[in-house]
């Protein structure tokens, strides 16, 4: 009984797979590695698309010696076997022998899985099925007009009609039967037969012909959303000019352009490569990376990516990455790879279908041998009802509902320039009640400008330029400030040696001048310093209550003059922070800078509560009661000083993603461009794909009991609920997808 239930129909359940819930997905792996002894092969199988063909590779490879583990992606049509063979050829064999296209691949960092994927459904089917349908409405004309089923024009139509557009369904159900494997296709064929042998003729070709024409539509449809995100890809041009050794320009292929040539683009073009803009300006529209598609001005020193639209001037950059690493290869990459894990829903359709298949099927074979065995009643109509729950017992509806739905969500996403990296954050986005965010280059512009300058000892001019000494071997914003608005009044006046330059986590920088230790930073440092007095700190809080970062430049016995930097609030960020108020979510500001500073910003841009002065580890802590008190809370953050904090929150943003690939990495959801509403735009996707895995599994289950009553009191038949079934699939995939149409209209 155990090992008929696992040849059932799209027996889907995934015992390896089946992990307790986690809050990170379990992404599959996705390399050939070797794996303790054993290792993997990848394969990519064409014809692989439903859980009936998952059950019968499961069949097929897992009594084969040395066998570990099966993980099925069926959106990207991906096995992936754990193995301990000397010959991993075998596998290949093996799913050959069962008509399973299996082709190996080894994934690089360069070449990407799902790159080359012939289409599923060729003209010649198509033109097939046309040719079954018109004879299968031919035969139906002349039966009905004749009166009878059995003439032989009626006959010769149908028999037409069957060959053309079921062949396929034939061939595949007999591979499963000869495996001992009941689904979906060997029971279209044994009733399609049966309705032969009965004299049907007209009828089993017209059950025939529709049961093709819905599953060729299924197949369409899950191509559509495989390949959403793909599409960006191919827009992006496969030329680019290049500049030679010998000074001219020359078209060539952009797979092969080196790292470090420089390419030109003119007005109006698309850009082939990512890269850094060395000559000329431009604007450049970036939709296909941020989804936002106000054109970005674009000077020397400023990125440019791959498949981004170049509008008005034109200009010269230098690569940064090879086509197949460039960001919006790596974006479609992180999409695919997110595909791969399974979401919280897919995870309880499986556990579902894994108790429910075997149920029915039990359910199933008493209906055939109690009623005729313990009642003598007739076989056939017994053993007609139990085929009938044997097509409900198939949970191909439920099953295929939630990926399509997950995938459909994640390429809408991307779309907008939402980059998510699993199903399970689409799923708990909706869940966030709380939302931290970073100040400094998250609601503010992370572009500060020197604003106040106040000396407290000694020349003013002097205090800035050993200011300026320490903050230009420093990156943090503050520290940029100070040096840009030095160079803006000295110009080019040389600044003094730096020796044993150090900075100092969240308080600021220090370094030797002329055998003289200097300090830069805030208010803390001047304390720990010891040194602080009076006239510094009024002078701190009257900036800081202006909403202003203060920092002073200290010598080791005196603070020497307190420098106020202003950073500007984004616009999109009040917006946003409107709107995440609206869907109910709490924000929180964390900073490492003062709280007088974080509570004015925090107010000016409505953010509900504001925390200053912490170091990494308090915003980790302030993190943790978040959770204790909410559950699911988010963060955003620049990922630098935030990381620890970024990694234990329920759901890590990133923002500005497509300059920096740490961020793109490490981000749970990694938005593009530098737009907050992007993350109520993503809670807002993420409710809507909710409810749509809601619809659908009601959808798929209440077709199921309604099917099953009918079966039990006999009032169904048995291409009633095959089509019941093939119905219920077209209207969850057709649903799923509804979420790829929403993304343009959600666009900010
Ligand atoms: N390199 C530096 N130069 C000047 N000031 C600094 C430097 N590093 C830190 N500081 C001071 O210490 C404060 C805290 O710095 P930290 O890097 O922890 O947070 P932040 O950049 O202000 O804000 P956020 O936490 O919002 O990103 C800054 O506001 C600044 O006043
Ligand atoms: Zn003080």
């Amino acid at each position: 009984m155990t090992s008929d239930q696992e040849h059932q129909c799209c027996n889907h359940a995934n015992p390896s797979n089946s992990q307790p819930t986690v809050a990170k997905p379990d992404m599959g792996p996705a390399i050939e590695t070797p794996h303790g002894s054993s290792s993997q092969s990848i394969f990519t199988i064409d014809n692989m698309d439903c859980p009936t063909e998952e059950a019968l590779i499961r069949s097929k490879l897992l009594p084969m010696d040395g066998i570990e583990k099966l993980d099925f992606n069926l959106m990207q049509r991906k096995l992936t076997v754990t193995h301990t063979l000397d010959q991993p050829e075998l596998i290949q064999q093996a799913l050959i022998a069962i008509s399973m296209h299996a082709v190996p691949i080894a994934r690089t960092l360069g070449s990407s899985a799902s790159a080359e994927m012939p289409a599923p459904n060729s003209h010649k089917r198509w033109w097939l099925l046309g040719l079954g349908g018109v004879a299968a409405i031919l035969a139906e004309v002349i039966a009905w007009s004749t009166g009878t089923d059995k003439s032989w024009p009626v006959i010769a139509l149908s028999l037409c009609a069957i060959a053309s557009s079921g062949t396929g369904t034939y061939i595949k159900g007999w591979i499963a039967l000869k495996n001992r494997n009941l689904n979906i296709n060997a029971l279209m064929a044994i009733a399609v037969t049966g309705a032969v042998i009965i004299g049907q003729w007209p009828e089993a070709a017209m059950v025939m012909v529709l049961f093709t024409l819905a599953e060729m539509i299924e197949a369409l449809s899950l191509d559509r959303a495989r390949n959403a995100i793909r599409g960006l890809l191919e827009m992006t041009p496969d030329k680019a000019h290049v500049l030679q050794e010998d000074g001219t320009w020359k078209e060539m292929e952009a797979a092969t352009i080196m790292v470090g040539s420089i390419a030109r683009v003119g007005p109006g073009e698309r850009i082939a490569l990512d890269g850094e803009l060395t000559k000329g300006q431009s604007a450049v529209n970036q939709a296909p990376i941020t989804g936002e598609s106000m054109p970005v001005s674009k000077a020397i020193g400023d990125k440019v990516f791959a498949g981004t639209i170049n509008e008005t001037g034109s200009f010269e950059y230098r690569i940064t990455a090879a086509q197949t690493d460039s960001t919006l290869s790596r974006i479609i990459r992180a999409v695919e790879d997110a595909q791969g894990g399974r979401a919280p829903t897919q995870r309880f359709v499986d556990d579902f279908s894994k108790i429910y298949t075997p149920i029915v099927f039990i359910l199933a074979l008493s209906i055939a041998i109690v009623p005729p065995l313990a009642f003598s009643l007739p076989w056939l109509p017994w053993v007609y009802k139990a085929l009938i729950l044997l097509v409900i017992a198939c949970p191909c509806a439920l099953v295929i509902s939630t990926p399509v739905t997950i995938v459909s969500g994640l390429a809408a996403a991307a779309k907008v320039g939402i980059l998510i990296k699993g199903g399970v954050y689409l799923e708990e986005g909706r869940k966030l009640k709380s939302l931290a965010l970073d100040k400094t280059g998250t609601i503010t512009q992370g572009k500060p400008v020197v604003t106040d300058l106040v000396a407290l000892s000694g020349e003013q001019k002097d205090s800035l330029k050993l200011a300026a000494a320490l903050a230009e071997r420093s990156d943090h914003p503050v520290s940029t400030a100070v040096s840009v608005y030095w160079k803006a009044q000295a110009g080019a006046v040389v600044l003094d040696e730096v020796s044993d330059f150090e900075a100092i986590t969240g308080r600021g920088v220090k370094g030797r001048i002329a055998d003289q230790w200097f300090y830069l930073g805030n208010h803390r440092l001047v304390e720990e310093l010891g040194i602080c007095n009076a006239t510094t700190e009024s002078i701190l809080s009257r900036l800081e209550s202006e909403g202003k970062t203060a920092v002073v430049i200290c010598s080791e016995a005196t603070p020497l003059a307190v420098i106020g930097v202003a950073d500007t609030i984004r616009e999109t960020s009040r917006q946003a922070i409107i709107e995440l108020h609206a869907l109910g979510i709490r924000t929180l500001m964390l900073t490492g800078d003062n709280d007088l500073t974080a509570n004015v910003i925090a107010k000016s841009v409505g953010i509900d509560d504001a925390r200053g002065n912490l170091l990494p580890e308090d915003k980790l802590a302030v993190i943790n009661a978040e959770l204790a008190s909410y559950e699911t809370v988010g963060m955003v953050g620049d990922g630098i000083n935030d990381a620890p904090a970024l990694a234990k929150s329920s759901i890590g943003f990133a923002m500005g993603a497509a300059g920096t690939d740490t961020a793109l990495e490490t981000a749970d959801v990694a938005l593009m461009d530098d737009d907050l509403r992007k993350i109520p735009q993503f809670i807002r996707l993420s409710m809507k794909t909710a409810a749509i895995l809601k619809q659908n599994i009601f959808i798929a289950l209440s077709i199921k009991v309604v099917f099953l009553v009918l079966a039990v009191i006999g009032a169904a038949t048995l291409w009633m609920a095959v089509f019941a079934d093939m119905g219920a699939s077209l209207i969850v995939v057709f649903n799923g997808l509804r979420l790829l149409r929403s993304s343009s209209q959600n666009c900010p």
